[in-house]
């Protein structure tokens, strides 16, 4: 039914925690983006998100893709792209993979401004 709908709040390995706000007809979202990892022990202000999702699957396991603009000392941005998965007894998770690029003083530093991993996000809310 209404499974792998994003809005609603998810957490990843980390601990960060994601809260997707109402996705829209045509599959828009927004969000915030509350870090787990940061250098400094300030407190963290709230990262906003904006993203697509597919609504059309049939099979309701859909893609989606979001930005993370972060507000902090480093002027990075992280996009995720990933599937929503459901498991047999029904639990959501989103499996994706990220770029995370930071702002460079001069394009000589332009090869090393982009790190990539994955990070699994389970549903919390
Ligand atoms: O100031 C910053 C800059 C980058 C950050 N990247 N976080 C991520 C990057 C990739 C995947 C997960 C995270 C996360 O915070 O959960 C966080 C705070």
């Amino acid at each position: 039914p209404c499974k792998c709908i994003l809005s609603g709040q998810w957490q990843n390995d980390l601990g960060s925690q994601v809260h997707i706000f109402d996705v829209e007809a045509d599959g828009s979202f927004s969000g915030e983006y509350r870090t787990a990892v940061s250098a400094t022990q300030a407190p963290i202000q709230p990262a906003l998100l904006c993203g697509s999702q597919q609504l059309h699957g049939e099979g309701q396991q859909p893609t989606f893709g979001f930005t993370v603009n972060w507000k902090s000392f480093s002027d990075s941005t992280t996009v995720f792209v990933g599937q929503c998965f459901v498991d047999k007894s029904g639990e959501e998770s989103l499996h994706t993979m990220w770029l995370l690029r930071e702002e460079v003083n001069s394009g000589k530093d332009d090869w090393k401004a982009t790190r990539t991993g994955c990070n699994v996000f389970t549903r919390i809310a």
